[in-house]
């Protein structure tokens, strides 16, 4: 008789991968929002379905503070099954919010853009104004800003794609002006939204989170080992549903032998015939990241889990420093090595 097989419970503690992604323009974008603020009425934080916690940024926490905001969860359709527990998890998230109003949506789901659209007709009508409302849409790279901002404004105003969006991190560079997503009406000007760079969180507490914000694609894939980052989505998978890969290879913990077995089906081989784990792990990624590959979260959802996240960051601070000044010392070395390749 065939064992069972019994998925791993704990994935190694990885000290050395990176804890930080803050780069340059996620600093200037901050502060540039900062400046912004004064001329916002409304900002939409977005967050990643699968990530709720994890994809917490406090920096927007301590930079946006006062202003009023909708949560926004993009790609549900990457993290529910539209279950009786996924709606349990929903609400808990709602509570977690609260006073502030929070809305789940995905690109493909026009209800969803519905009711950001409907929310913003709403607060733009109690807050009458000649000159219109204007919102800023901010979040962690990667979190679908752009993508919202293009289906609202599809939606809103029937008007086609303005923003770019991309698979990788760091697409939108800058702030860029105000896009209309509601007309005007009642002798008041639209609804205009403006995009703008997602931001990374400056330092992160573990090894895990990183693998989580890089498994959402936060975080460039150039960044940590693919392999690796396979082995962690294997991890995660057989928590949930081993049989997810059973037309590549039978449950096993051992990442190798299914990129194999993937690098083998899907004929991914290097020069020579031998088989490429690297592009197997990358696909097997990006098959998880477009829904083929189990659709579920990956933060533990609880009624006291953000309060205990907040505690964890309160506990961080020092290590914020640190990145800071960890980011300080890697743009000194870049432009001293640029300086040297122009011989200056
Ligand atoms: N399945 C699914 N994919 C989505 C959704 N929203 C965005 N995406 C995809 O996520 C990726 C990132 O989307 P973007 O809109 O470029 O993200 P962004 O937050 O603007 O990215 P930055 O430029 O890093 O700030 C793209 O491949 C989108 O197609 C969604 O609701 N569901």
């Amino acid at each position: 008789m065939a064992s069972q097989f019994l998925p791993r419970t704990t994935f190694p503690t990885l000290d050395s991968l990176p804890r930080s992604y803050f780069l340059g323009h996620h600093r200037a974008g901050l502060s540039k929002m900062k400046a912004l603020l004064g001329q916002i009425d409304l900002v939409i934080e977005c967050r990643d379905y699968r990530v709720p916690l994890t994809s917490r940024n406090p920096m927007f926490e301590a930079s946006l503070a006062g202003k009023n905001r909708l949560i926004v969860y993009t790609k549900r359709d990457l993290g529910s099954m539209g279950k009786k527990g996924d709606l349990q998890r929903e609400e808990i998230i709602k509570q977690w919010h609260a006073p502030f109003p929070v809305i789940f949506t995905s690109i493909t789901s026009r209800p969803s853009i519905r009711a950001v659209l409907q929310f913003a007709r709403s607060y733009s009508l109690d807050r009458f104004s000649v000159t219109g409302l204007r919102m800023l849409v901010v979040g962690m790279p990667n979190v679908g800003k752009s993508s919202l901002l293009n289906a609202l404004r599809s939606l809103g105003v029937s008007k086609g794609k303005v923003a770019s969006t991309g698979a990788q991190p760091g697409v939108t560079r800058k702030i860029a002006t105000g896009v209309k997503i509601i007309e005007g009406q009642e002798g008041m000007e639209g609804v205009y939204l403006l995009d703008t760079p997602g931001v990374f969180v400056p330092h992160v507490p573990d090894a895990e989170t990183m693998l989580k914000l890089a498994l959402c694609g936060s975080v460039k894939d150039t960044i940590i080992a693919p392999v690796t980052l396979a082995d962690y989505l294997l991890y995660r998978i057989n928590l949930v549903t081993p049989g997810l890969y059973a037309e590549y290879h039978p449950p096993t913990n051992e990442v190798i032998t299914l990129l194999n077995a993937i690098a083998e089906k899907t004929g991914r081989l290097q020069k020579g015939g031998t088989l490429d784990t690297e592009a197997a792990a990358l696909w097997m990624i990006q098959r998880w990241r477009t829904g083929h590959l189990g659709r579920f979260m990956l933060d533990e959802i609880s009624e006291d889990a953000l309060e205990n996240k907040k505690i964890e960051e309160g506990a961080m601070v020092p290590s914020m420093h640190q990145a800071r000044k960890a980011d300080k010392e890697m743009r000194r070395a870049r432009s001293k090595s640029r300086r040297q390749a122009v011989g200056v």
